[in-house]
């Protein structure tokens, strides 16, 4: 179906920063909407395009392979796009809306807003209006999978339920703490890096299926209400 296919009470999961065949078979096995491949040099999760595509190539029809990119220069991006069949952007640096747009061309894309003490949200929403997902995460050094989450009752209300359809909620979840974010505020989807880690860049597959699960107990409680 697809990360950014909206139906309350079946929250979509992206897990993301996978590197290795055993991740995504883990991933598929779990039962996620989405993988996501980090092509950020710097970070301990970053893997070339030619490695993204060999993983690609394993997934089944219908989960999106998402590509993370920070601030990604034109070459960059070409090199990504030569080879690996990328469905869904994430922008996770300062692109500015037209940027995002030049990239994705056509195809969906979603942009991480990285909040702080104090976040704009409807200058955020406007300004990247034509974003098919805003990404909340928490502001941290490096840009993003930092493992922290961010005040989520900083989130206005109205916003929230506004966005929901449009909201994929990020920033230090984990099996423990999601189903709270789940209940608070019904997100279309989560994502998760740090918290399915064994250490910094190592997916676990046994913290991988606890995270679906919770998302999946979450979702379960929600329809019974
Ligand atoms: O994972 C990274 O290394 C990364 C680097 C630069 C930008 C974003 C990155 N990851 C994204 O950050 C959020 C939160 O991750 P975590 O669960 O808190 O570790 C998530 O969207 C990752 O895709």
């Amino acid at each position: 179906m697809g990360l950014l296919t909206y139906s309350p009470g079946r929250t979509r999961v992206k897990i993301c920063g996978l590197r290795t065949a055993a991740d995504i078979d883990a991933a598929v096995t779990a039962g996620v909407d989405a993988v996501g491949f980090v092509f950020y040099p710097p970070s301990a999760r970053a893997v070339t395009p030619h490695i993204a595509a060999q993983l690609i190539a394993r997934l089944p029809a219908g989960i999106d392979a998402v590509g993370l990119l920070v601030n990604a220069s034109d070459e960059e991006y070409a090199a990504i796009r030569a080879v690996a069949p990328i469905t869904l952007w994430q922008f996770h640096g300062d692109e500015a809306p037209e940027r995002c747009a030049q990239i994705a061309q056509n195809e969906p894309w979603m942009k991480a807003a990285r909040i702080g003490k104090q976040f704009a949200f409807d200058d955020f929403s406007l300004q990247y209006r034509d974003a098919d997902a805003f990404l909340l995460d928490a502001l941290v050094e490096g840009y993003g999978g930092g493992g922290v989450p961010f005040d989520w009752q900083g989130i206005p209300q109205t916003w929230a339920s506004e966005n929901a359809p449009r909201v994929v909620l990020s920033g230090g979840l984990n099996a423990h703490n999601v189903g709270e974010a789940i209940a608070r505020l019904h997100p279309c989807a989560v994502d998760v890096s740090s918290g399915v880690e064994s250490s910094k860049g190592v997916k676990d597959a046994a913290l991988m299926t606890q995270f679906v699960q919770a998302v999946r107990a979450a979702d379960a409680k929600t329809s019974s209400q």
